[in-house]
């Protein structure tokens, strides 16, 4: 008797149950397509997109890749639907001229995103704080101090004594298999390292650190785009590791900076004046007290600034060099004009320094030519509209999320005649640069958010570049050919090689 009741309720109630699903979810559905679409503006095309999460799915593992591909069908400026957030894609010079040139006020903020908020003191770091009078002042002071060209030319010989350090590293292989990409990033920690904070921090734990820190700080966190999923980061320890990544980097910065107070008491009181010597943080703690700017430098703000250089300049570097090398070594034509041209240069001395740099025409154009296919950050940092906007006569809302994918612009058959082929050649006598005025070639970003820092950043992988093909020639192990390198990418904060370049490298100078 039980079990026939126990049925017909089944039986009654299952219908009812499904048709409440189904006008719940169509509620649902529909909800979401009337927020995300409004008939009475003129949106850029669009890609089919799925209910609640939109365009996420099409993202897949490289978004530059993916983007270009939507891109390619639907047009220059597309906006896509990134769950709950609208997401404008530009991917041509012009499009591009239009976000970061005629609209960059509009389009100078970035979106709060929960990983670079948790990591960066809620967003104080220059990379990642919401444009206004915060970022204003931490980036004017930042450009001034510690980017500006005295500044970058005070460190040169850091840069020089570091690479002398890769090269000899080298020397110590006796020709075995080396991992270069590893070198490479060791070569750019130290560099920072110094510059920053006036001594090396090669110890694991913090290699370990920053590798993770910049790992966070290029993950995808579902619930900045659909919050009501942000469980989904709780559970799967993404939240978690992002806090510990962030307390441990805190608990570094404070003992470096207690270090530098404790140095800076001594010297101030040592009438001799004995290490003078400055690093950034000796910089920004000088501000501090001097109380030169009308800006207040709390403690966070230096920590935060000290981080920018890590997360914006470690990684940038490092990848701009790896790629160099890794297409020189599938172009040995390429690599044997380009040793040609600095082993002239240079003429027998120990080392390339950085006055013969401005002699290496073709040096230049190797590595514009691999930025133009390998751009570090292929999106740039993403931008957030302030304000509605037209775009190409198409209606843009506040609190779009904005990528200008720079990648596929350098890559553009419109604007570059065989793009996909690394031909440093087409940048010889030609004035196409990356300083901003180029819109189909923005490695390092244009206008208020540009990066700040190609001063900086080009010596030292010039430098590094120079000196590596100067003093080595490379060659794949097993005697594999060149051509045949693997040049599979993996996106995190920046666009790296899959997998590490391992190389034997032979001394030219016996
Ligand atoms: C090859 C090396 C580098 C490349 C390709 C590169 C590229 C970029 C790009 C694409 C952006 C975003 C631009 C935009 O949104 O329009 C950026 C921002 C930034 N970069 Fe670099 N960068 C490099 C090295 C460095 C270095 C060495 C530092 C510091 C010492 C640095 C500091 C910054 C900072 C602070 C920002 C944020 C600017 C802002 O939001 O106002 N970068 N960089």
């Amino acid at each position: 008797m039980l079990h026939i009741i126990s049925t017909l309720t089944f039986y009654f109630t299952m219908p009812i149950i499904i048709v409440a699903f189904t006008i719940i979810s169509i509620f649902i559905v529909f909800k979401w397509y009337s927020s995300t679409s409004n008939p009475k503006k003129n949106r850029p095309p669009s890609p089919l997109k799925l209910p609640i999460i939109g365009n996420l799915h099409q993202l897949g593992s490289n978004p530059h890749r993916s983007l270009q591909t939507i891109t390619k069908k639907h047009g220059p400026l597309v906006l896509i639907q990134l769950g709950n957030v609208p997401a404008l894609v530009a991917s041509s010079a012009e499009t591009a001229c239009e976000i970061l040139k005629t609209h960059d006020l509009i389009f100078a903020s970035r979106p709060k995103l929960s990983i670079t908020n948790t990591l960066t003191y809620g967003s104080k770091s220059i990379a990642f704080s919401p444009y206004g009078e915060y970022w204003r002042q931490v980036r004017s002071l930042a450009v001034l101090q510690l980017l500006s060209n005295k500044r970058v030319q005070s460190f040169r010989q850091v840069r020089e004594q570091e690479t002398q350090v890769m090269i000899d590293t080298i020397a110590k292989s006796c020709g075995s298999v080396i991992d270069l990409s590893e070198l490479i990033s060791s070569f750019t920690n130290n560099v920072i390292c110094r510059v920053a904070l006036g001594r090396t921090c090669g110890e694991p734990e913090f290699i370990d650190l920053l590798i993770r820190f910049t790992y966070l700080a290029g993950c995808f966190s579902i619930g900045d785009y659909i919050p009501w999923l942000s469980w989904v980061d709780r559970l799967s320890g993404l939240v978690a590791r992002t806090k510990q990544a962030a307390q441990e980097f805190d608990e570094f910065l404070e003992g470096v900076l207690e270090e530098h107070i404790s140095k800076k008491k001594m010297v101030d009181g040592d009438q001799n004046g004995s290490d003078k010597r400055q690093d950034l943080v000796d910089i920004l703690l000088d501000l501090q007290t001097e109380k030169t700017t009308n800006f207040i430098l709390h403690r966070d703000v230096i920590k935060a600034a000290i981080m920018d250089v890590f997360a914006a300049g470690t990684d940038t570097t490092s990848t701009a060099i790896e790629w160099a090398i890794s297409e020189l070594i599938r172009h040995p034509r390429v690599m044997k004009t380009l040793q040609r041209e600095v082993r002239e240069i240079a003429n027998g001395k120990p080392m390339i320094t950085e006055d013969d740099l401005e002699k290496m025409t073709y040096l230049q154009a190797v590595l514009k030519e691999a930025m133009r296919l390998h751009a570090p950050l292929p999106l740039l940092i993403s931008r957030e509209s302030t304000k509605d906007v037209k775009v190409m006569g198409y209606d843009i809302s506040a609190g779009t999320q904005v990528f200008v994918n720079a990648w596929a612009i350098g890559r553009d058959p419109s604007r570059w005649v065989e793009p996909e082929k690394f031909h440093p050649e087409r940048f010889l006598n030609n004035p196409i640069d990356y300083k901003g005025l180029n819109f189909e070639f923005i490695p390092f970003g244009v206008g208020r958010r540009g990066c700040p820092a190609i001063q900086f950043a080009t010596p030292v992988y010039e430098l590094a570049i120079a000196n590596l093909v100067y003093k080595y020639d490379f060659a794949l192990p097993e005697e594999v050919n060149g051509e045949e390198l693997d040049m599979t990418e993996i996106t995190g904060l920046t666009l790296r090689r899959k997998s590490p370049l391992l190389v034997v490298a032979t001394p030219h100078f016996g």
